[in-house]
């Protein structure tokens, strides 16, 4: 009999080499930082102690989220879950952006500029994605595939990245344009939802330390 949790987690990646260097990132790929090992690890820790396990995973196409997701099934005695890679998960792509350091650049355009470009819902950065765009390709994947299995029973599970999530987050919590860009999503803490039948969000839990 299918299970009627409709569990649906979603996981922001550990801290990556550039996250400790404080560099754009978007859709290079660096991996993570040996602190972003062990916060994978541990989002893996904190769902086994509330008693979750999965039945399919979603990725991006970086080695962040993958491997994220790989030391969290890990933690979970879940190796081998099947996993589905999808670049409609990347991170938002942050065009000529994507290699400076995030102070230099505050020195450079000024802090409100970055900070639109950064949290905005529909500033693009120069030659990259707004949020908004960024929405545009992860919620047609997002309706096209994890939510029908949350909605069969499956529990799922999404390791993706900061700005792919705070997309489906938007939605999810029905933010606004306006209340969007307050909202940030710390690395390797798992946001727990159950959903309702009609797809909206029954329950949430931020599974901080
Ligand atoms: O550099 C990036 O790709 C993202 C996530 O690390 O940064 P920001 O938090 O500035 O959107």
């Amino acid at each position: 009999m299918p299970n009627s949790e409709r569990l649906l987690v979603l996981l922001r990646h550990g801290q990556s080499d550039w996250n400790l260097k404080n560099l754009f990132t978007g859709w290079r790929d660096p991996d993570l930082s040996p602190t972003g090992v062990e916060e994978a690890t541990e989002a893996g820790r904190r769902l086994k102690a509330q008693g979750l396990t999965f039945d399919v995973a979603y990725t991006s196409a970086l080695t962040r989220a993958q491997h994220t997701l790989a030391l969290t099934l890990a933690a979970l005695d879940q190796t081998g879950l099947p996993e589905h890679r999808d670049q409609a998960l990347n991170e938002r792509h942050y065009g000529d952006l994507c290699g400076l350091n995030k102070d230099d650049a505050r020195k450079k355009w000024g802090e409100e500029q970055v900070h639109l470009w950064r949290r905005s819902y529909d500033v693009p950065p120069p030659g990259g994605e707004s949020l908004k765009d960024t929405v545009a390709r992860a919620l047609p994947y997002y309706c096209q595939h994890i939510l029908p299995d949350v909605l069969r029973g499956k529990r799922v599970l999404v390791a993706a990245h900061g700005n792919s999530l705070r997309a489906l987050v938007m939605v999810l919590d029905r933010l606004t344009p306006e209340t969007i860009p307050s909202m940030e999503l710390a690395t390797g803490v798992p946001l727990v939802y159950r959903l309702n039948a009609d797809s909206t969000v029954a329950s949430k839990d931020v599974l901080t330390a």
